[in-house]
């Protein structure tokens, strides 16, 4: 397994070398550019100076920091034998002595390039997109369980892109829920060269804002749900819905399945011009759940309702929002004909690393490891953990730095009115002040439940310590925002840190004196 040391550097190590070379006329053809005098040969694309493989086209592109053209002569010096740019950056491209094809928007032709470069590498993948603001990893995970009951399969998202099974599969962690089209287009020919048939993908509003997923087509695309996040990226939740809502376009995919629980799923059904299924665990719609229970395993056993079938399944994540997801995915794969018998067998062994992950101590102290980190799922992850505490419920949150400021009172007051008890902590404070961003949480908390217990506990060590210290046989603790994650970054330094782990050990650690 490769770790990634710059972005898209774990892409990099396996991207295919292999292909046949493009010449550069005929991706400035593809790029709508004007055919550069000097030719070259290229057999790979990154936007990222150092991710370059020799014989790399370098995308050296505009954007929020810097200009990629900064970076030329760092591609150059890795390899590079060719640049596509926009106006601002054609003169320091052509100072490098690169032959170089310039667009007006090269983030907007990357993709189409990207996917001539790899030889277009979707045909013959069938792909399933999940997007909405929570869920989309759990779904992808559920999905991907079941697609490998039938044949060779990968899943891209959050967590890590992991393409086939066992021993031979490639497992690539992510440093971004969606890749760059550079290397999703890169991955899609790892893809394709490993026989994959089918491919679960996380698409984020980022990623069809920047055109990631050009050059992509989705056999089926699912919507989760719409709530509060990432406004400090899009400025409006308007535009945030119309980012998700492009990935429902003709261009982009061939059938729509939305969950229409929320107000955005039902605008969303109603506007889409693609076909459309919908679902729903509240009102009607063509997929719904007719029936659910625990079984005395602590899972839980679903019957579906589809048009004319219904399908019995059974699922280990906890939660009534994974009702939805699994709903979601049972809907997503029927439509493109993926047998009931896979899907029941797929769903029953599917976990998802760092969502609702439990750990118990012999006494019965419960401690919950989850991936909140929006308001939304910071109240439905408490409210699944308080249907299953008899006693009192503790939430470990804190809010990440240079994210959506807006979401940080209101994670504070989800956390407020669900737990007894609130730790406010830090979660990946990146550029920002850490107290800054847990002022915010603390006052949104206080201002939702005036007599509130909290405590403000900076250190993520210390305040889960803190938590379990207070807590006993019958309580629960829910430690909200890093699930998976290995670090916290502060400052751009990340420092190993993993909430399991670090739960593991403490309640290892306090076992004895709790009996
Ligand atoms: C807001 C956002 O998404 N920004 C992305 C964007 O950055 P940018 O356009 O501002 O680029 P920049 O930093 O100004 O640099 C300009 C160009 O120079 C290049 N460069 C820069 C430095 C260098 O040494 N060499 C080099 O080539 C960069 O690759 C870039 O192409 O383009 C960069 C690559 O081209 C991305 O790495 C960067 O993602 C940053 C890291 C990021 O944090 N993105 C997050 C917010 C994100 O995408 N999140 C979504 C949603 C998460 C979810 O809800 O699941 C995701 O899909 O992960
Ligand atoms: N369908 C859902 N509705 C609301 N909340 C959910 C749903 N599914 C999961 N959650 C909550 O959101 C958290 C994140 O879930 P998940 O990782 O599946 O979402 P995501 O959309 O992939 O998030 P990200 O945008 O960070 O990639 C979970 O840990 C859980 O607390
Ligand atoms: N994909 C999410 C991850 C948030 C995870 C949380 N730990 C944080 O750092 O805010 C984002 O980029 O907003
Ligand atoms: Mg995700």
């Amino acid at each position: 397994m490769s770790t990634p040391t710059a972005a898209g550097g774990a892409v990099a190590a396996i991207r295919p070398r292999h292909t046949v070379p493009i010449s550069l006329a005929d991706l400035a053809t593809t790029a709508g550019a004007r055919v550069p005098t000097a030719a070259a040969e290229v057999t790979g694309v990154s936007l990222d100076s150092r991710s370059i493989l020799p014989g790399d086209l370098y995308a050296a592109l505009p954007g929020a920091v810097t200009h990629g053209a900064a970076f030329v002569e760092g591609a150059k010096a890795a390899g590079a034998v060719a640049v596509l740019t926009d106006p601002a950056g054609e003169d320091r491209a052509l100072a490098a002595g690169l032959p170089t094809l310039v667009v007006e928007k090269p983030r907007n032709v990357l993709g189409a390039v990207a996917a001539k470069i790899y030889g277009e590498p979707t045909k013959g993948l069938r792909l399933l997109g999940v997007t909405g603001t929570n869920g989309k990893t759990t779904t992808s995970y559920l999905l991907d369980s079941v697609l490998r009951t039938i044949g060779q399969a990968a899943l891209i998202g959050t967590i890590e892109t992991r393409i086939g099974s066992g021993a031979q599969a490639e497992v690539v962690k992510s440093v971004r829920t969606t890749p760059e089209a550079t290397d999703l287009q890169a991955l899609f020919a790892v893809m394709r060269d490993k026989h994959v048939a089918w491919c679960a993908m996380e698409v984020s509003s980022h990623a069809l804002a920047m055109g990631r997923v050009d050059g992509a087509r989705y056999a089926v695309a699912g919507f989760t749900n719409l709530t509060q996040d990432h406004l400090d990226f899009h400025k409006t939740f308007e535009d945030y819905f119309a980012a998700k809502a492009s990935l429902f376009t003709p261009e982009r995919c061939d059938l729509a399945v939305v969950n229409i629980d929320d107000e955005y799923g039902r605008r969303l059904a109603a506007q889409t011009v693609v076909p459309l299924v919908t679902v729903s665990t509240t009102r009607e719609a063509d997929w719904t759940v007719a029936a659910k229970h625990q079984s005395e395993h602590g899972t839980t056993v679903l019957d579906i309702q589809g048009p004319g079938e219904t399908l019995s399944v059974e699922i280990r994540l906890p939660g009534d929002f994974n009702v939805a997801n699994a709903l979601l995915a049972v809907a997503m794969l029927r439509q493109v004909d993926v047998p009931a018998e896979a899907i029941a067998a797929g769903l029953q062994t599917a976990a998802v690393p760092g969502r609702m992950e439990t750990f118990t101590r012999a006494d019965g102290l419960a401690v919950i490891v989850d991936y909140a980190h929006t308001p939304d799922a910071v109240a439905l992850a408490l409210q699944a953990a308080r249907g299953a505490t008899k006693g009192r419920l503790f939430a470990v949150v804190g809010c990440g730095g240079d994210r959506d400021a807006g979401k940080r009172p209101a994670m504070g007051a989800a956390a407020a009115r669900t737990a007894d008890v609130v730790i406010v902590t830090d979660d990946n404070p990146r550029s920002e002040d850490p107290a800054t961003i847990r002022a915010a949480a603390v006052e949104g908390a206080r201002a939702a439940v005036p007599g509130v217990e909290l405590r403000e506990v900076g250190d993520r060590r210390e305040a889960i310590s803190t938590a379990i210290g207070l807590a006993g046989p019958g309580d629960t603790v829910v430690v909200l925002g890093k699930g998976h994650e290995t670090g916290q970054d502060v400052g751009g330094v990340i420092h190993p840190f993993d909430d399991r782990e670090t739960v593991r050990e403490l309640l290892a650690a306090t076992q004895e004196k709790a009996l």
